[in-house]
Order: structure tokens, then C-alpha cells, then sequence
């Protein structure tokens, strides 16, 4: 997968040829709506005979606009969502840098220079897709955008239990400590990604220190029932995420053998066990 930097007022250097088919978003966590955008985009690319791409943005629109919930730890912070674009066959990646500067940009100004500067056939966005000054772009906008340049596939509502698929409501579930209700949402349990800063064997237990990088959304404080991949076997364990330190956790593996540890690990939330305290160990 090619990635493509780029920094306002720097657009994509537009190059003749077959030309692509371009997922528009944030996509943060790349959740069952997300993954049918990326796969309706992934099919009219084969279709068509273009290359698979996808345009996001970084950081998050709410760190230059004026918002009450400004996003800052994600649920799939930039590397592991590069992995799963490459994972889905994303060919190339277009990171856009957000600040102040591109978010003053018009939403025809954005199509012309930046959508069309990909040389896109055709874009697809969800049913709420926004884009330009003050989120003024909607879809029906992006087809007056277009003038009949490219062609536009809004893909539809998803929903589960009568709640849109969207990565607010997956963090609402996380700050309540409802990781066991992840799956329907995002399409597998929660995962984060930590580095092992000490470890302990306890009898057929083994205590690991953990750090995960500071922009990683944790769920609620308290006591999880987790999955460990190690050598390619899943491992149960509990994980307590601290009230305090909220980067720094403790995990604990239930071994019967010795393994060699990785300098990290993915920590797949279960579920959250209410009835043990919450430790700040
Ligand atoms: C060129 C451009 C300018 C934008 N300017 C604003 C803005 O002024 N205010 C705002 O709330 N969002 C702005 N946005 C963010 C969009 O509303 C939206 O959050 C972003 O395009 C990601 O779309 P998604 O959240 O539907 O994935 C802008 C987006 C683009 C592409
Ligand atoms: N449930 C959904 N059904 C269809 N399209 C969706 C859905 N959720 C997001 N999309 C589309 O996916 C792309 C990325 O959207 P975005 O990153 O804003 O996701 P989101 O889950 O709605 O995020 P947030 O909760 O922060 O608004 C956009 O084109 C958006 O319209």
C-alpha cells in the first residue's frame, strides 16, 4: 500500500492513468459501517478495472474546530489503521493533515483540488459524510461538486439495535466498561496494543506490566477479562486498567508453560468483571 502525506495548501499531485475509486472519512476504528464503505469502494474498483484508495484525514477534525468533545485517543490510532486498510487491500492511502488552514478550505474547493487531484472515477462516502468550511459538503452536495466528473455511491445507514454504527457510540460502550458489546459494532472484540515494561512468573500465573501509547482509547477503570495472542495461542487473562496512569496497566496471564515474551502484545477486551475492585497497581 502506497501512503501519501499531505499538508495544506500541498494537494495530491495528479497523475493520467486508470484512475481510482476513493473511500472518504475518518474511519476511526474501522467498524462494520466503515468496513462496507471500504469494501462497496473495494468492489467498484474491481468492477471498473481503478485502483482501490482512501482519503483521511489527521488528526481529528474536533482538535482545530471548535467542539465540545475534542478526540485525541482513538480507537484505531494511525499505524494499526494503516494495517487494516493494507489488510482490506487498500492500494493507496492519502493522509491528509487537518488544521486550521484546510478546514477554512470550500467544499468545491476540496472536491477540485483534492478529491479530483486523485484523479478519482468514483468517490463513496456513508449517508453522512461531511466535507469543507463549517461541514457545509454533504453527499447531495458532493454530486454538484463533481460536475459530472466522477461518479458518487453513498453507501447507507448501518445499524445495530436501532443504534447508527459509529465509532462515538463504540467509546460511549468503552467509558461504560461494555466491551462484551463491542463485537456487533465494531466486528471483533476491542483491542489495544501494549508494550511490556516488566514481567513476573507467579506460580502458573505471569504479571505483566504494560504501557500503551498515550493517544490509545482505554475503556473504563477496572477489572477485564482479556485475550492474549502468544505464539499464535490465545491466552486468558485479566487486565486492570487504572483509575490514575491510565497509559500503564497490569495484566495477568494464566500459563502452564513457559513462553518467550514479545516485547508487545494485543489485549483483546472480553468482558468487564464488576465485582472486583479496581486496582492502581
Ligand atoms: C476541506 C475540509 C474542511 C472542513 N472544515 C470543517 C469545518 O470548518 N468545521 C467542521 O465541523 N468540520 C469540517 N470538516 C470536517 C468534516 O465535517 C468531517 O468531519 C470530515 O470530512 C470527516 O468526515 P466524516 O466525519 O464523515 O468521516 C472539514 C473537512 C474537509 C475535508
Ligand atoms: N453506520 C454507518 N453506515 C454507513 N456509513 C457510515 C456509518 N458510519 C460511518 N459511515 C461513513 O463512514 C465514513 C467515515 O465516517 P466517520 O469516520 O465519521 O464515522 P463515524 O462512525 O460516523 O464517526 P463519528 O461517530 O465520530 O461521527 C463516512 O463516509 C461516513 O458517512
Amino acid at each position: 500500500m502506497e501512503i501519501v502525506h499531505i499538508k495544506y495548501p500541498d494537494k495530491p499531485a495528479f497523475t493520467e492513468g486508470k484512475g481510482c475509486a476513493l473511500a472518504l472519512g475518518f474511519f476511526d476504528g474501522v467498524h462494520i459501517g466503515h468496513q462496507k464503505i471500504l469494501e462497496t469502494t473495494k468492489h467498484l474498483a474491481v468492477k471498473a478495472g481503478l485502483e482501490f484508495a482512501v482519503m483521511t484525514f489527521y488528526p481529528h477534525p474536533s482538535t482545530v474546530i471548535q467542539s465540545s468533545n475534542v478526540i485525541t485517543k482513538y480507537l484505531t490510532p494511525m499505524p494499526k489503521k494503516q494495517q487494516i486498510f493494507e489488510h482490506i487491500g487498500v492500494s493507496k492511502l492519502y493522509i491528509i493533515h487537518f488544521d486550521k488552514e484546510f478546514a477554512r478550505l470550500s467544499h468545491s474547493d476540496f472536491v477540485d483540488d483534492y478529491v479530483k487531484g486523485t484523479n478519482c472515477k468514483h468517490a463513496v462516502a456513508g449517508f453522512d459524510f461531511s466535507y469543507g468550511y463549517r461541514g457545509k459538503g454533504d453527499m447531495q452536495q458532493l454530486v454538484l461538486d463533481s460536475k459530472g466528473e466522477f461518479e458518487i455511491t453513498t453507501v447507507n445507514k448501518m445499524e445495530e439495535n436501532n443504534h447508527k454504527i459509529s465509532s462515538t457510540y463504540i467509546r460511549q460502550l468503552l467509558m461504560k466498561g461494555e466491551v462484551n458489546c463491542i463485537p456487533s459494532f465494531l466486528g471483533e472484540y476491542y483491542k489495544v496494543v501494549a508494550n511490556i515494561s516488566a514481567y513476573q512468573k507467579k506460580q502458573n500465573k505471569l504479571k505483566l506490566n504494560v504501557n500503551m501509547d498515550q493517544d490509545v482509547f482505554l475503556p473504563l477503570p477496572g477489572t477485564y477479562k482479556v485475550s492474549v495472542n502468544l505464539n499464535e495461542t490465545n491466552i486468558s487473562g485479566t487486565m486492570i486498567v487504572p483509575n490514575h496512569n491510565r497509559s500503564h496497566g497490569t495484566v495477568w496471564l494464566f500459563m502452564k508453560n513457559y513462553v518467550v515474551l514479545p516485547t508487545s502484545i494485543t489485549i483483546q477486551f472480553l468482558s468487564r468483571k464488576e465485582l472486583l475492585s479496581v486496582s492502581n497497581e
